[in-house]
Order: C-alpha cells, then sequence, then structure tokens
C-alpha cells in the first residue's frame, strides 16, 4: 500500500478559533479509513482541505505518486484530480432515471455532452449495469431517481461517484437515516469500493464504524487524537473521555 494523501502540520482557524490543529494525517492506496470525533471535531473541515474548498494558513497537503501539493490547486483541479465527495444530503437528479443519472456522471473521454453515447454504445451500457449492479440498484435502472428510497438515493450517488473512478472518495455520515438492512448494504458496498481505492468514511454510528472493519483515526480539537484498530480506539481512555463516555 503506498500513500495516496498526506496531510502534515496543517491549520485553519476561524475567527481566532482553530479548528484543526497542527493535523497530519496519511490515506494509502488501497485503503479504508474512518474517522470518528465529537461534534466541533474538525471532520468537516478535514473534508474541506482535503477538496479545495478551505484553504489551511499552515502545512502542506500532498499527493499523488509524484507528491503534488494540493494548496495550489481549485476544487475542480482536485476532483479532476481523483477526489471524490458525498454528502450526508443524497444529491440525485430526480426526475431522471437510474440509468440516465449513471450516464451523466461517466467519464466520458469524449466530453461532457455525451450523455446519449454512453446510454447508446455497448461498452458504456456496460459500464452502467456493472455500477448498478455494484449499489444494488440492477432492478431500478428505469426508474425516476425521485421515486427512490432514502437509501436506494444515497447509493445511486455513490454509484454516481464510483463512475468517475475516484482515487480517493470521502463519504459523510453514509450511515444517517438508513434502515439496518440498508446500513449493512452500504458497508458492502463501500468495503468493495475499498479494494481498488482510497475511501475516508466520517460516521458517528459506531456499529456502522465496526463493521467496515479497518483503522480508525479519532480527532479531537482539529488533531489526531487516537488510531488504530477499533477495538484499539474503543479502549483508549482519552477516546472513551472526550466522545464515547458522553
Ligand atoms: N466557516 C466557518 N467559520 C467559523 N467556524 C467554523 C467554520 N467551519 C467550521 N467552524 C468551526 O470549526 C470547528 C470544527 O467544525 P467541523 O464542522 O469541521 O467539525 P465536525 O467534526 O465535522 O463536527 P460535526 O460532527 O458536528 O459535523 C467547529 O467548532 C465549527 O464551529
Amino acid at each position: 500500500m503506498s500513500t495516496l494523501l498526506e496531510m502534515s502540520g496543517v491549520s485553519v482557524t476561524f475567527d481566532g478559533f482553530k479548528a484543526i490543529n497542527n493535523l497530519s494525517f496519511q490515506i494509502g492506496e488501497p485503503e479504508m479509513r474512518a474517522i470518528i470525533g465529537p461534534n466541533g471535531a474538525g471532520k468537516t473541515t478535514f473534508m474541506d482541505i482535503v477538496t479545495g474548498k478551505t484553504k489551511p494558513d499552515e502545512g502542506r497537503v500532498t499527493w499523488g505518486d509524484n507528491n503534488i501539493s494540493l494548496l495550489g490547486l481549485s476544487e475542480s483541479q482536485i476532483a479532476r484530480e481523483g477526489v471524490g465527495r458525498k454528502f450526508q444530503k443524497p444529491t440525485v437528479f430526480e426526475a431522471q432515471t437510474v440509468r440516465e443519472n449513471l450516464a451523466m456522471a461517466l467519464k466520458n473521454p469524449r466530453g461532457p455532452f455525451d450523455v446519449l453515447f454512453y446510454k447508446k454504445t455497448k461498452r458504456g451500457a456496460e459500464r452502467i449495469e456493472a455500477l448498478a449492479e455494484q449499489i444494488g440498484l440492477s432492478d431500478s435502472l428505469t426508474r425516476p431517481a425521485g421515486e427512490l428510497s432514502h437509501g436506494q438515493k444515497q447509493w445511486l450517488e455513490i454509484g454516481m461517484l464510483l463512475a468517475q473512478e475516484p482515487r480517493l472518495l470521502l463519504v459523510d455520515e453514509p450511515a444517517a437515516g438508513m434502515t439496518p438492512a440498508e446500513r449493512e448494504k452500504t458497508t458492502e458496498m463501500l468495503v468493495e469500493a475499498a479494494k481498488t481505492r482510497a475511501v475516508v468514511v466520517v460516521e458517528h454510528d459506531m456499529e456502522f464504524v465496526r463493521r467496515l472493519n479497518c483503522k480508525v483515526t479519532v480527532l479531537n480539537e482539529g488533531s489526531v487524537l487516537a488510531e488504530g484498530s477499533i477495538d484499539h480506539v474503543t479502549k483508549d481512555p482519552q477516546v472513551i473521555d472526550v466522545y464515547l463516555g458522553r
């Protein structure tokens, strides 16, 4: 496993308040990583830094085989480098079918206007079917996305992100609002995705985190408080004190 993303000594201050405080963090490729921590620990800000939405005051953020700095890149350049982000609320095109949503999201070497190309060619159709299979929506390809359940919309959005073949997928609280069965399926989907890329999941649901069966980073007050297996971090007295014991 090689290092894909490295943050070192990163700090961000909002109105005099250090939301991220000398944070160092590494993620490998491929790797599944969970990030947990109390409200205000800096989890969202961390993702904002990776995607270029927030620029740190200090520190380095390097990426990829040539250790390029992400700090000089715009949000769209970072997305093109292969960073995908799934926000908590699903944002799919409700009036379009599942198939059309996936077709729109596919990385298209012929340019952004050629949705029909993907719908009509064999390769495009196969890719859509494979993605639908991966997200458990094979039977729903012709349904408008607006008709899907909350969990299914989340899966569709995960599929749309996977269509772009990100090297790093950031996922914010995927389990929120899902039924236990949907959560289980979501776990399987993310675990599968993390076999070929880096996936970083921010989640409060500890059962969900346990099932991801991966290294866990605990953030607190903008820094790493603990890191390791779920059993390691859940036994850590400091983690119990600031997060789990509450
Ligand atoms: N744009 C901003 N301006 C001012 N303060 C901010 C801004 N964004 C975040 N903060 C503050 O920075 C701290 C870290 O926030 P962040 O949203 O990253 O935490 P979090 O770990 O994602 O929390 P939660 O679990 O509640 O989502 C919080 O105290 C928050 O109020």
